[in-house]
């Protein structure tokens, strides 16, 4: 069948429009679009967004009010998952972004960079299992942070998050970028964890609950402070050994029932989502917004640790102490600190070496 040129061109636009917002390659340019992505909210980047955490987290940001411009950057699949979510009628603008030279493009102008990249653990593996392969993925992305958007918070999830966010914050020493308020290593699913696995104790809805979990994101280094549960509650030593157990065991659970296909992700999607939407409520300037992560902390003699802190506009504005400890609990943190502290060294190591 012939058409006529008019028709070839209203064709070709028509194409255009189907493509999804990729960088350079797409046939509709940015700066073709209509959507420009200038509706108030932030500018958000996830990279790794085309994995198991990152496509359920692409797809739970692209829900949030709060964004306007959503970044998608991942070696592989990015176009896909970028087309997919593209055709989501809210607010955000999707754009994609593929492979280390639109690395540059994908952070740029961003407020907030969300990291799920890397390797998840298989059954019998550590978290630090992971850090030969993803310590290098780490560096790689925050130079691109500290080059393109330094003043963005930074979210890290890619574990060992221990040595991950240590590496990060020497990357950004080394740039001269760093601002330890910045950089904040997502702690977020112990929590959710812990609040779960405590209501069930308790009888409660998971959502009245809420448990402070300090210290780090591994084993023994994440300690749920049960003494410290809202509502105020108490266990018996039974109930105090199985839920600790429980929350520090949560991501091996995981991973031991997916059987070798990863580990938590659509959870980890969830509390990426809540910890990020609070970093966006306090750099929107809301008041009172408070979540544990590990953070630069002079909380203990270590200089990282997880802990509460208050999220405002220049990212984690103030570091929480501990609170008062029972018996247990000050023998936890010994546990925790002692594993954290050759964690946060391997990671500083990393960078410097
Ligand atoms: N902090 C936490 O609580 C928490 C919870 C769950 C998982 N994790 C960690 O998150 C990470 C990702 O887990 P997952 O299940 O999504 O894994 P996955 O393998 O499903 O996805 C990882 C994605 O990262 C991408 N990637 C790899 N190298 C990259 C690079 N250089 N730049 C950009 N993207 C890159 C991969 O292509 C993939 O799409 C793992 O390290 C895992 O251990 C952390
Ligand atoms: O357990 C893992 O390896 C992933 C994550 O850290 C989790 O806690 O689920």
């Amino acid at each position: 069948m012939e058409f006529s040129s008019d028709a070839n061109q209203r064709i070709a636009r028509l194409a255009a429009h189907l493509q999804p917002q990729m960088e350079e390659s797409s046939i509709l340019r940015r700066a073709d679009c209509r959507a420009k992505g200038g509706s108030p909210g932030f500018k958000v980047a996830i990279l790794g967004a085309a994995g198991g955490i990152g496509q359920p987290l692409a797809m739970l940001m692209k829900m949030n009010p709060l964004v306007s411009v959503l970044h998608l950057y991942d070696v592989v699949n990015s176009p896909g998952v970028t087309a997919d979510l593209s055709h989501m009628d809210t607010g955000a603008v999707v754009r994609g972004f593929l492979g280390q030279p639109q690395l540059e493009s994908a952070l740029t102008g961003m407020d907030l960079v969300i990291i799920p990249a890397g390797v998840p653990r298989k059954p019998g593996m550590t978290r630090d299992d992971l850090f030969n392969i993803n310590a290098g993925i780490v560096k790689t992305l925050c130079e691109g942070v500290a080059k393109c958007c330094p003043n963005a918070i930074v979210n890290l999830i890619s574990n060992p998050v221990n040595s991950t966010v240590p590496i990060a914050a020497e990357v950004f020493k080394k740039a001269g970028t760093y601002d330890p308020k910045r950089l904040l290593g997502v702690t977020t699913l112990d929590v959710v964890r812990a609040n779960t696995f405590v209501a069930e104790v308790l009888g409660l809805d998971p959502r009245e609950v809420n448990v402070p979990v300090v210290g780090g994101h591994s084993g023994v280094t994440i300690l749920p402070l049960l003494s410290q549960v809202k509502p105020p509650s108490s266990f018996t030593p039974d109930e105090t050994e199985y839920l600790t157990n429980r929350i520090q065991n949560g991501g091996t659970e995981v991973v031991e029932a997916k059987a070798g296909a990863g580990s938590a992700t659509l959870s980890m999607a969830y509390a990426a989502v809540k910890f990020a939407d609070a970093c966006l409520r306090g750099l929107r300037g809301d008041a009172g917004v408070v979540e544990c992560a590990f953070v630069a902390s002079e909380v203990t003699e270590l200089p990282f640790f997880a802990t509460k802190v208050r999220l405002g506009r220049t990212g984690a504005e103030e570091v929480y102490q501990l609170g008062p400890l029972n018996e247990y609990e000050r023998v936890g943190l010994e546990k925790a600190k002692e594993e954290l502290a050759g964690s946060i060294q391997k990671g500083i190591a990393f960078i410097k070496k």
